[in-house]
């Protein structure tokens, strides 16, 4: 009964917001696999003006060029104050994880110039919902330049995409947006932690506080100089078999979680300068490693601000808990970043963070984050602290 239209989506295996409520259907993939002989073979077709490309995100050249696409025309904040500005070689990091597909790094560019003006990535990722563990494609890095926005590009970006997954025989996907679309199978919300108070308020990213003066707040988010936790310290190659069975066994009590072996802890969690930090806890009675902490680099250019250009933020990554209370783990990790010069700590309210976002004074930020499945239906939408998968 009325709600928008999705002229795109309604035609797409997606739980749909028709369906919302009709608990009949059952969990799992909407469409069957086809054989990948029957997947169509060539790819689909664009506005004659345009050309696909594969980005080799090794070529220095096309990274670059990627880079600066997503610089000038990636997501911005609901106020239009900040824009994501992913690094390369925090694009080489997402981009290329083990058993990666170059096929999957697809670009648009004008014929005559060659420019870059769309973009949109795939990578292979083992997920598990429930019990089950399937190999699913995570989308993403959709990018349409300013330019040629509304045109209907993004619906053949992503048919295009979902051919290339099809080719490889992978039916299923996993994608987050800040916009709502048929159907989230989650919604959570993202808060800050002011780690720089002084350039935060300088920039608008927050206000300073009714009653309060700089000085006050600046006094409000001060940390302590170093980690408060013995044993705490930065995860070297060594750490990964144990890392990953600390993690395997924590992601299992969620319904949708990573399901991570040796090889993929090795790249997404060992520590990579300028993209990901990782500490863990390691007892020092007994060398077993109890605790770990991680969190990403992602920093946003500042929009129109004079006397700042860019906002350096922390991402809450994945983290565990077993002997040292998170809470505590957290300020740790709060510590750090702040030595490491963060202005701010983001966190999603998924997997147990609510239990230390108030405490740890982070803010609710401003927007939400919507998780979703391509080709799998889920009975119930999932509670934030229901979900274990962080995308980048
Ligand atoms: C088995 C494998 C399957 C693999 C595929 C799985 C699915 C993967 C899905 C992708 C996951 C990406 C995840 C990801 O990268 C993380 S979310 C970040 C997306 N990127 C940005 O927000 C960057 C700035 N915005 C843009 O570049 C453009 O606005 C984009 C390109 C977003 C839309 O370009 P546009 O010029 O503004 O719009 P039209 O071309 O005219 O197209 C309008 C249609 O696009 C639908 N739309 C808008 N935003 C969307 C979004 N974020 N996801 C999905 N769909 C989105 C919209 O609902 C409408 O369809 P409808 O008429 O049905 O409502
Ligand atoms: C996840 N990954 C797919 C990128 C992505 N796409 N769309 C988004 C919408 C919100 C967040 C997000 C996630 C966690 C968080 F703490 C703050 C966030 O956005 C703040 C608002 N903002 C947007 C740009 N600069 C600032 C990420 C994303």
């Amino acid at each position: 009964v009325g709600g928008k239209k999705h002229k795109f989506w309604e035609t797409q295996p997606v739980g749909q917001f028709k369906d919302l409520g009709d608990t009949s259907l059952p969990e799992g993939p909407i469409e069957l696999p086809t054989p990948v002989s029957e997947v169509k073979q060539e790819p689909y077709n664009l506005p004659s003006l345009y050309e696909w490309t594969t980005c080799d995100i090794d070529s220095e050249e096309t990274c670059a060029e990627v880079y600066s696409l997503l610089t000038n025309n990636y997501v911005e904040d609901d106020e239009n104050m900040f824009r994501f500005n992913y690094s390369k070689e925090f694009l080489r990091w997402a981009l290329r994880p083990p058993g990666y597909f170059k096929s999957w790094h697809i670009g648009v560019r004008v014929k005559v110039s060659k420019k870059l003006v769309a973009f949109i990535t795939g990578i292979p990722a083992k997920i598990r919902v429930g019990d089950v563990v399937v190999t699913k494609a995570e989308i993403n890095f959709l990018c349409v330049h300013k330019k040629l926005r509304s045109k209907r590009l993004a619906p053949v970006m992503i048919k295009e995409v979902t051919r290339r997954v099809h080719l490889e025989n992978i039916w299923q996907a996993a994608y987050t947006a800040g916009v709502v679309l048929p159907t989230p199978i989650a919604t959570c919300q993202y808060w800050h932690r002011s780690l720089n108070p002084k350039k935060l308020i300088d920039v608008g990213f927050s206000r300073l506080g009714a009653r309060m003066t700089m000085s006050r707040t600046i006094k409000l988010y001060k940390l302590p100089e170093s980690t408060v936790t013995p044993g705490f310290r930065k995860m070297e190659l060594r750490d990964v078999p144990a890392v990953t069975r600390l993690l395997r066994e924590y992601l299992s009590q969620f319904i949708v979680a990573p399901y991570f072996n040796e090889d993929d802890v090795e790249h997404w969690l060992l520590p990579t300068e300028n993209v990901v930090d990782s500490y863990l806890v390691e007892s020092p009675e007994t060398h077993e490693i109890t605790d770990f902490v991680s969190f990403y680099t992602l920093p946003s250019s500042i929009l129109g601000n004079q006397n700042h250009s860019i906002l350096k933020a922390a991402y809450s990554y994945y983290n565990v808990s077993t002997k040292t209370p998170l809470l505590q783990l957290m300020n740790d990790a709060l510590i750090v970043a702040k030595q490491r010069d963060y202005d701010v700590f983001n966190a999603l309210d998924i997997m147990h963070n609510e239990s230390f976002l108030k405490e740890l004074k982070f803010g609710p930020g401003d927007g939400q984050l919507h998780y979703y499945l391509y080709n799998y239906r889920v009975k119930h939408a999932l509670k934030p602290s229901e979900l274990g998968l962080v995308l980048l």
